[in-house]
């Protein structure tokens, strides 16, 4: 059976959950239980348990090294070839994983949404589809903010000075660089509606073949 994966980068807080989320549920009702799957790069932030707390609040959380992509790169290769996956599952407001995992099963479509997915050369190569969340990163700073404060037990002090230290320069060292390697940028963000329409009508085509 032939399986496609297809990556959604971007900024923090570019929409790439939304946009994700809203091709999944828009889908998941008309096609066959199991055709489609979501797995978040997040999930795959590494475990700092054995850290203290406030050792964990200094992380680079916005750099490569932050992630176990390497189990990432392995996990996709498990669906791939038909495997269920436990996935970690990630507290942000302790900055480490739960101690739940979630199981994945080897769905036709695999929809994978991350800030780091494509800056990874080795990561890059598991990617059938490749798609680049392209929102003005002062819009991103504007969403990340409410986000965080209200989901993620931020205060806007943290925010602003974690913006500051690394999240704007590890997307400009990193992730904005990445966009060449997409096949597609979309505009706008999560509700670009068009964008939408074509991946959905590109999964349905897949899924027919
Ligand atoms: N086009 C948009 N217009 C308005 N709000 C948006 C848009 N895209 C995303 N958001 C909101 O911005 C916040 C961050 O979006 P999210 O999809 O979680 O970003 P990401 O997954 O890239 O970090 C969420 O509250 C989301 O609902
Ligand atoms: N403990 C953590 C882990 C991650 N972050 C931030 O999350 C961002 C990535 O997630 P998105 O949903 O926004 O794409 C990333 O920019 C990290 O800075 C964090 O703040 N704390």
């Amino acid at each position: 059976m032939t399986r496609t994966i297809i990556a959604i980068a971007g900024a923090s807080a570019s929409g790439k959950s939304l946009f994700t989320q809203t091709i999944y549920n828009e889908l998941v009702n008309e096609l066959e239980d199991g055709s489609i799957a979501i797995i978040e790069e997040d999930a795959y932030y590494k475990d700092q348990s054995h850290l203290p707390f406030e050792h964990r609040t200094q992380t680079n959380y916005d750099h490569p090294d932050a992630f176990e992509h390497e189990l990432l790169k392995s996990h996709l290769e498990q669906l791939r070839s038909g495997q269920s996956v436990e996935v970690p599952s990630y507290d942000y407001a302790q900055h480490t994983r739960s101690k739940e995992t979630r199981q994945v099963n080897p769905a036709k479509i695999l929809i994978v949404e991350g800030i780091l997915l494509l800056s990874d050369p080795e990561l890059c190569k598991e990617f059938d589809i490749k798609v680049f969340i392209d929102t003005p990163l002062d819009i991103c700073l504007l969403r990340r903010t409410q986000r965080d404060i209200e989901q993620r037990g931020r205060t806007l002090q943290s925010v602003v000075e974690q913006y500051q230290a690394t999240v704007r320069p590890m997307f400009y060292q990193f992730i904005e660089p990445s966009k060449h390697s997409a096949d597609l940028v979309v505009t706008r963000g999560g509700m670009n509606r068009v964008a939408i329409d074509i991946i959905k009508s590109k999964i349905k085509y897949l899924l027919q073949e």
